[in-house]
């Protein structure tokens, strides 16, 4: 019988000399796409990488597609990754990584892989070592995606992408999503490609969960509120996430519930990027 879950993150703690990730708890329901945000060193490759049965968990539990990953388990063989770094060796052409990618691993398909390389306008006699970094991470999708993976992990797949690109990823990343039995996490600091294609953020602060709810959710519950230097009473500024004035007055995020029927200010609906960058620095 197939899991709910495609991950399922316990208690997860993880530290480094000067950082800890600290007791961090994550669902995500099959069917769904997650964002994965949060500023440089917020621990957001830690918690990959964990994923990926990459690292060692200090404590907690890190359960994928029902099965619970440590080091010594490896990976979940229904994981396809891309991460910031290729592995492919510099001289081969991106038929040879196929082959090579295609020998490890089930539900390979050669078919597949080329049908995504001319999508994304690889050309298949091409060598690892000419193509640019954005080309890199095109080869890299399309060699997750050649398998038939149930959960695709990325970390921060979008950035290096020129704007076409990036609309060709997400869109591709969201055919993956036409099965719900599958799932995608993505790491990313382009926080407009959260709107596009995620169901769910969760929001790294520091190690910690910091926020962690669907986007409809989010966009439900918070507000920006815009107004002159005289309109920023204490008891508004108390209220507010974050603030950030200016000559001219004052623009703040604060939650929906508590800015409903102010009179003197500016409240309107805020973009999932404004929310998530004014979180970042509340
Ligand atoms: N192997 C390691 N040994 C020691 N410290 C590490 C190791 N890996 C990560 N760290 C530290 O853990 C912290 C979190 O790093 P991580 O790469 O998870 O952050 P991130 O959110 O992915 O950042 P970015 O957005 O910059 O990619 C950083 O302070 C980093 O220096």
């Amino acid at each position: 019988m197939a899991v709910e879950n495609a991950i399922e993150i316990r208690g997860l703690t993880k530290s480094f000399e000067g950082f800890t990730l600290r007791n961090v708890d994550l669902v995500l329901p099959r069917g769904y796409v997650m964002g994965l945000v949060g500023p440089n060193g917020s621990g957001k490759t830690t918690l990959i990488k964990c994923l990926l049965g990459l690292l060692h968990a200090d404590s907690g539990t890190v359960r994928v597609l029902g099965r619970e990953v440590t080091p010594e388990t490896g990976g979940h063989p229904g994981v396809g990754a891309v991460l910031d770094r290729a592995t492919y060796a510099e001289d081969w052409n991106l038929d040879e990584v196929g082959r090579a990618v295609g020998m490890f691993g089930p539900a390979w398909s050669t078919e597949r892989y080329r049908a995504l390389l001319d999508r994304f306008g690889l050309d298949r006699k091409r060598k690892v070592k000419d193509l640019s970094r954005g080309m890199t991470t095109k080869l890299m999708v399309a060699a997750a995606l050649a398998r038939d993976v149930e959960l695709l992990i990325l970390d921060e797949p979008t950035s290096g992408l020129d704007p076409t690109s990036r609309e060709q990823l997400l869109e591709t990343l969201q055919d993956v999503l036409v099965d719900d039995r599958r799932a995608v996490l993505f790491s990313t600091h382009i926080t407009a490609d959260l709107e596009t294609i995620a169901d769910h953020v969760t929001v790294l602060l520091g190690g910690e969960v910091f926020a962690a709810a669907t986007t409809d959710e989010l966009l439900d519950a918070y507000r920006l509120v815009r107004g002159g230097p005289a309109d920023l009473s204490p008891a508004l500024r108390e209220a507010l996430v974050a603030v950030r004035e200016h000559r001219s007055g004052f623009e703040g995020l604060g939650p929906a519930a508590d800015l409903a029927g102010l009179d003197d200010v500016v409240v309107e609906p805020a973009r999932l990027d404004q929310i998530v960058a004014y979180l970042g620095r509340s």
